[in-house]
């Protein structure tokens, strides 16, 4: 009888990962496209110590009486129950630094893509509106270069968001946290702000902030009647971040100008979804880590994590689940 850990993975994983968590555990793999279904973890999951993937929740703990380790393939970690996990003494592990370039590079083409309007103007050209004499003001978007960029959360990927914007596009910088950092105000030339007031300054808002109870509609219609009409919004945190419904309102109102989105409320977003009709909003299927290379570390990572973790190693336990790990 094997005495490796009995580890159940819910999604797809690259061969060498799958390699590598073979010589470690006793591996059951999802090797279809798509994830596990729900009620085929739930089976499976009653002998395993680890998990790599899926929504930990109550349901999935009660049916887990062996399990110790739940590794996500993600920085972000709000499938997360922490009461729960706490409460069933099982540590959650995740993927940061390691996908915070790539993340980053995608924000700033979400900026530039909303402020000069390529998505629209691709349409445009592609559609045969590029006529002679159609060239013209109507086709004007707003600079990047020299705005003022508000970044709300300025973690990991900010700071990767920060970098590229000051130093790439000579932009200002806001930015808004739990706490001012020094390092940060020194290394981007960059200034604190209280909420309301990186609203009203920035030319770009970027909400980069996990989804915690503390965040949830942290953005709503009080908001963005701060924002100026000439702003645009790009959120590529988590969906309810954002109240939705009041970014739609703001956009229909012309409060601001557009939007550049990562995330949804609801993923897949619906197709009768107000914000996919409107050409001043730029909009994308959660992609913030998705290039091969990056989704290839995140893997890696969170297979360590987990080998790691089950085995009292070092692995990248999640903040508020720290403690539960002995010294
Ligand atoms: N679209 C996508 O594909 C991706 C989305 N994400 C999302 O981005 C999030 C951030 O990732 P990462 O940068 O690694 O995380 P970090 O933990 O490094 O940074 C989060 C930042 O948010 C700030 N923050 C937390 N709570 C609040 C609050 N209540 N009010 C204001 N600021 C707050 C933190 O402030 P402080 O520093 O003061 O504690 C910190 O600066 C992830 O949790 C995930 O949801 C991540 C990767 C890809
Ligand atoms: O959304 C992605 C993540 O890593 O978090």
């Amino acid at each position: 009888m094997s005495t490796k850990p009995k580890i159940l993975v819910t999604h797809k994983l690259p061969e060498t990962v799958q390699d590598y968590l073979n010589l470690h555990g006793d591996c059951t793999f999802w090797n279809q496209e798509g994830s596990m279904p729900r009620s085929v973890i739930l089976d499976k999951v009653s002998d395993a110590e680890g998990i790599l993937g899926g929504t930990i929740d109550e349901e999935l703990l009660s049916c887990a009486p062996r399990l110790r380790v739940a590794s996500t393939s993600s920085v972000g970690y709000n499938h997360f129950d922490l009461d729960a996990m706490r409460s069933h003494g099982v540590i959650g592990t995740h993927t940061p630094y390691v996908l915070d370039s790539t993340v980053a590079d995608l924000v700033l083409a979400l900026m530039l893509s909303a402020g000069r309007r390529i998505a629209e103007l691709d349409a445009y050209v592609k559609q045969g509106k590029w006529q002679k004499g159609t060239s013209g003001t109507e086709l004007f978007g707003v600079d990047v270069h020299h705005s003022t960029l508000g970044i709300i959360g300025m973690g990991r990927i900010g700071e990767a968001i920060a970098k590229r914007a000051v130093f790439g596009f000579d932009m200002n910088l806001l930015y808004h946290s739990r706490r001012p950092k020094k390092e940060v105000d020194e290394r981007f030339h960059a200034r604190f702000c209280e909420l309301d007031e990186l609203l009203c300054e920035s030319d770009y808002i970027v909400v980069m902030t996990p989804l915690t109870p503390e965040t949830k509609h942290l953005i709503g219609e009080e908001q963005f009647n701060l924002m100026k009409s000439s702003a645009i919004f790009i959120n590529a945190s988590r969906g309810a971040t954002v109240d939705e419904q009041a970014l739609i309102k703001a956009l229909q109102q012309g409060k601001i100008r557009g939007a550049g989105l990562d995330v949804f409320d609801i993923e897949p977003t619906p197709v009768d979804n107000p914000l996919l009709s409107m050409p001043n909003v730029v909009t994308l299927p959660h992609i913030g880590s998705a290039t091969a290379r990056t989704r290839n570390d995140m893997a890696e990572l969170a297979a360590r994590n987990l080998v790691e973790a089950l085995n009292g190693g070092q692995a990248y336990i999640v903040q508020e689940l720290k403690d539960l790990v002995p010294n």
